[in-house]
């Protein structure tokens, strides 16, 4: 056993960074602003950039907690403002800390690193660093980077050299959604590095990334070494991390796999290195959190999956661990099971815990060390992990701090100091990971399902009234657009004179039944909505040209709507009001009487669910007219609401023209309100029908009207491009931007224009555009043939004004309303591509010259709606909170996909009237309060002051 002497011995020949270490990991807030910082470090370019995020992060913290040389630096920073003596100081002691675990940023650094490492017996994996893979273009690079690599390698000769590669910079569009579809493009593309690495004899391990991509990573993983050529190539190896709860059945299933291909693979057992991010998405999504929360048990999984590995002689195990007692286990196993020491090796990461490498090559022991190379800056997302992880409550540095044998090698004690599991008071309802077969699999078969129910002809729903069907409205798929989804009554007037009555004789009942006993109707329904939640978000695919994940996000929202609308009315039920001696106040709220719900086609389910549901649970009635793209989604809605006992006559389903039966119903003295959501041209239009009075209208008819969005995303000179790219893609070209919420604008500031422009055309150029019916597939038709025409029209007027730069070719398969995707650039502030709602998958790029210009810009439009900021300067940030006029502002994320509840949605100037839909105050709109005052006192008697 290793003595308390040589621990502490080790720890006391740290360097310098060893003593920043520990005054990070004892101030919070400290830590997190150098990790910020750090972060922010490869952008900033300039001196005087790099300098004032210096101030800006560090300025923050109390004086008297920072570490020596950060408090000298920002002594010297207040005393000579010359941003040039300071900057040069500052880009020196990150790269200083790079350095310390980046192995070389060139090729010959990393011949000689390897080169000095193997003269003291010592292996190594090599990583290669790098952003992160936004587009085809950088993942054939990647590709090409390894194979150069492997290649320059070959002719050093190395004795017993690894490559360690990430599959996700090989595949720009990998996703689980579409796992078959990943596992075939990566494996073609991982082949020849395997080639390559064969022929040169070195040795490759996949290593494991984020839970979404694991059963990817392990298929491709297995299916290739067992394809003939690699069969009997002992070289290849995965990553198992202990951190996961799957990794017992991960280890189980490897064990099986490995004895059917009955030649040795390589494993390397890590705990994980992701795990905030883990615990936080899952959290975030409402799904289950795949990690394990405490290190005891994360440790103990280590342990029971180190035990397994060492007992299959088909295993050559990689002890991939910092951790005293984990190395001391593997020891051990190591002699029960009479491995010979070149049948396991052990592996430490670059720059960390020198000391303990000793104490490993002293005994003999084989050792490994992960070392990543590339450019030091870019590499930041390296180092920032690694410093998490040395920095985190839950490492291994404090207990090694502590020196204490005892503690250091006690077993993990499983059960203490568990975190409690997070709660919060409305959980919305998660969407599919599409992690797991099964998910995939139930949404294959609505889908099939669906398709064998197409092209039927749906009654009105209005029960007990005989309408004469004779005109209809058909629905298409706008992927086939010759596939009819199915056909509907299309209503006319006489019908809405019909709907209009049945709503207002419902309404007499139902408005004076209790908030909760209505709540409890909408409950019933997102139960059901639940049961039938893949069949109604195929339907959408089939309707709205919706992607599995937007079909299945939409389907979602509903059910949280019916949630949140029936938690957020039972307070009605019991209004405290204050009262005096001698005095009796009531305040209750009754519901404003019949309305009519107006919901767009691009949210064919949440929209219309959430109007109706807010308007019915105030006690009110409506007659739904669905948009007339998408009649059927609305159809099933209205089957499902009937199927869970609603009234009859509180909702009433009424498709056919906006123009006519829509307007109609708005007219009619007897609508007392109006809840639409659409273009902001109707919704305008409507707000001054209703000012009209007609003849014997007794009440003002109230419209709550959510309109459209001209959002901009404004993108600093120092934020993260990989994010950026990503966050502008999903927000600009999710659902072919036909989204109130996406992002039609987006702003660059100075300096960054360039380097964004040319890799989100690269990204743009990388999306898989087809039938949103196949799982792969990211981008769909636009919703109609007329709303195409109208968007190519509009864009012929603005292609003036600016150029398109996005030159996607659409596969010449496609027979639906497909458009590319569209990127304009030097778009003027006041051209028509800057301030006219497109509703399609168009961005307009314009130019700032600093960050409060890019927030005039964003501001100079008709529409607040969204809006994104993308910065790492918490100044900047500050600024956008103060003055980024709308609705939804989202900071460092995209603008699209609020959550109800988390986000309640609507937005500012011509973009609403309305209080925020899934918010807090949403219902007030569908209620009349009313306030009673009764006097008590009866001849100077008062029974409340006795
Ligand atoms: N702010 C939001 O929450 C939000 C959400 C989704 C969509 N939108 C907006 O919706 C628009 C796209 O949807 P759309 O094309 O269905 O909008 P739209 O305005 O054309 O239609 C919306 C609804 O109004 C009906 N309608 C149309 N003319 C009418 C009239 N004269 N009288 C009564 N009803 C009438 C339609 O049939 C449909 O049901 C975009 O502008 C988008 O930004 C806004
Ligand atoms: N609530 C949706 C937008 C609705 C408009 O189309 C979102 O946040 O993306």
């Amino acid at each position: 056993m290793w003595q308390q002497r040589q621990l502490k011995e080790g720890i006391n020949r740290s360097a310098w960074i060893d003593r920043l270490l520990p005054q990070l990991i004892a101030d919070n807030h400290l830590r997190t602003q150098a990790l910020r910082f750090i972060d922010a470090v490869p952008m900033l370019n300039d001196d005087k950039t790099l300098v004032r995020h210096f101030k800006e992060y560090f300025g923050e913290v109390d004086p008297g907690r920072l570490p020596a040389l950060i408090s000298w630096g920002i002594r010297r920073i207040s005393l000579y403002s010359i941003p040039g003596f300071m900057a040069p100081v500052i880009r020196a002691a990150v790269k200083g800390v790079a350095h310390r675990f980046i192995g070389g940023e060139t090729v010959a650094e990393i011949v000689d690193s390897v080169s000095r490492l193997q003269q003291s017996g010592i292996h190594t994996s090599l990583d290669l660093l790098g952003e992160e893979t936004v587009s085809e273009k950088e993942a054939f690079a990647y590709q090409q980077a390894y194979l150069d690599l492997i290649q320059q390698l070959a002719r050093q000769g190395f004795d017993d050299l690894n490559l360690s590669l990430k599959l996700s910079s090989l595949y720009s569009q990998i996703t689980p959604v579409d796992t078959d579809g990943a596992v075939a493009i990566l494996s073609e593309r991982l082949m020849p590095i395997c080639d390559a690495a064969m022929d040169a004899g070195i040795s490759l391990c996949l290593d494991m990334e984020q839970y979404d991509y694991k059963a990817i990573i392990f298929r491709v993983f297995k299916h290739l070494a067992m394809q003939p050529s690699y069969r009997q190539w002992q070289g290849f190896g995965v990553v198992l991390q202990a951190y996961l709860k799957e990794s017992d059945e991960d280890l189980t299933e490897l064990l099986e796999w490995v004895e059917q291909r009955g030649v040795p693979v390589s494993v390397r057992l890590v705990r994980g290195a992701y795990w905030d991010m883990e615990t936080v998405m899952a959290r975030q999504q409402g799904w289950s959190v795949p990690v394990w929360q405490t290190k005891a048990e994360t440790d103990a999984c280590y342990e029971r999956c180190l035990k397994r590995l060492f007992a299959s002689p088909l295993i050559y195990p990689a002890v991939a661990t910092h951790n005293i007692r984990s190395l001391a286990c593997a020891v051990v196993l190591a002699d029960q099971t009479q491995r010979s020491p070149d049948s396991y090796e052990f592996q430490m990461l670059y720059g960390m815990s020198d000391e303990l490498k000793g104490l490993v090559t002293e005994r003999g022991l084989k050792l490994r060390l992960y070392m990543p190379y590339g450019e030091l800056l870019p590499g930041i997302a390296y180092l920032v992990r690694r410093l998490l992880e040395n920095t985190s409550d839950q490492s291994i540095l404090p207990v090694l701090e502590s020196a204490d044998v005892e503690r250091v090698l006690a077993p993990p004690q499983v059960g203490e100091n568990r975190r409690s599991e997070f709660e919060a008071e409305f959980i919305n309802h998660p969407l599919h990971r599409f992690t797991q077969q099964s998910e995939r699999e139930n949404f294959a078969a609505a889908l099939r399902s669906v398709e064998q129910n197409l092209d039927k002809t749906y009654p009105l729903l209005l029960t007990g009234h005989l309408t004469i069907e004779e005109a209809f409205l058909e629905s298409f798929n706008p992927a086939k657009p010759d596939e009819i989804v199915g056909r509907v009554v299309r209503a006319g007037e006489d019908d809405a004179e019909v709907a209009l009555q049945r709503a207002v004789d419902a309404q007499r009942d139902w408005g004076r039944k209790r908030f909760s006993e209505r709540a409890d109707l909408l409950q019933a329904a997102a139960s059901k909505l639940i049961e039938h939640q893949d069949e109604f978000a195929a339907w959408e695919v089939k309707e709205a040209g919706k992607g599995w994940q937007e079909a299945n996000a939409d389907v979602a929202e509903a059910i949280d709507f019916l949630n949140y609308y029936a938690k957020t009315a039972r307070r009605f039920d019991t209004v405290e009001q204050p009262d005096m001696p001698g005095e009796i106040n009531t305040h209750e709220y009754l519901p404003l009487g019949v309305g009519v719900i107006l919901p767009p086609w691009n949210f064919p389910l949440a929209i219309p669910v959430g109007m109706v549901a807010a308007a019915i649970v105030c006690g009110n009635s409506v007659v739904l007219k669905p948009a007339s793209e998408t009649p059927i989604v609305a159809w099933h809605l209205c089957k499902l609401l009937q199927e869970i006992g609603m009234p009859e006559g509180v909702v009433n389903y009424l498709p056919g023209s906006g123009a006519v039966i829509g307007e109609a119903m708005v007219r009619d003295p007897r609508t007392n309100f109006v809840a639409f959501t659409g273009s902001k041209e109707v919704g305008l239009h409507l707000l001054n029908v209703v000012t009209g009075l007609s003849e014997s209208q007794r009440q003002i008819k109230k419209v709550i009207a959510e309109m459209g969005g001209k959002n901009a995303i404004i993108i600093d000179q120092d934020a993260d491009l990989d994010e950026v790219v990503k966050g502008v893609i999903e927000s600009a070209f999710g659902y072919q931007g036909q989204k109130c919420s996406a992002c039609s604008r987006v702003i660059c500031v100075e300096g960054i224009h360039d380097l964004f422009v040319a890799r989100l055309v690269d990204a743009v150029e990388s999306i898989r555009i087809g039938d949103p019916a196949l799982p792969g597939v990211t981008m769909g038709p636009v919703i109609s043939d007329a709303a195409k025409q109208r968007i190519v029209d509009k864009l012929d007027a603005c292609e003036l004004t600016a150029s398109c730069v996005s030159k996607v070719e659409l596969p010449a398969s496609l027979r639906g309303h497909y458009l590319p995707p569209m990127i304009f650039s030097d778009v003027l502030e006041d051209s028509p591509l800057a301030q006219q709602e497109l509703f399609a998958p168009v961005v307009a790029v314009l130019k700032a010259k600093n960050f409060a210009e890019a927030i005039d810009i964003a501001n100079d439009s008709d529409y607040g709606l969204t809006g994104g900021v993308y910065s790492r300067s918490p100044d900047n940030l500050r600024l956008a909170k103060q003055k980024f006029s709308v609705g939804n502002l989202y900071l460092n994320r995209k603008i699209t996909r609020a959550n109800v509840n988390r986000q309640p949605f609507g937005g500012f100037r011509l973009s609403g009237t309305g209080f925020k839909a899934g918010g807090p105050d949403y219902l007030l709109q569908f209620l009349r309060a009313r306030n009673i005052t009764e006097n008590s006192m009866r001849k100077g008697f008062s029974p409340e002051s006795v």
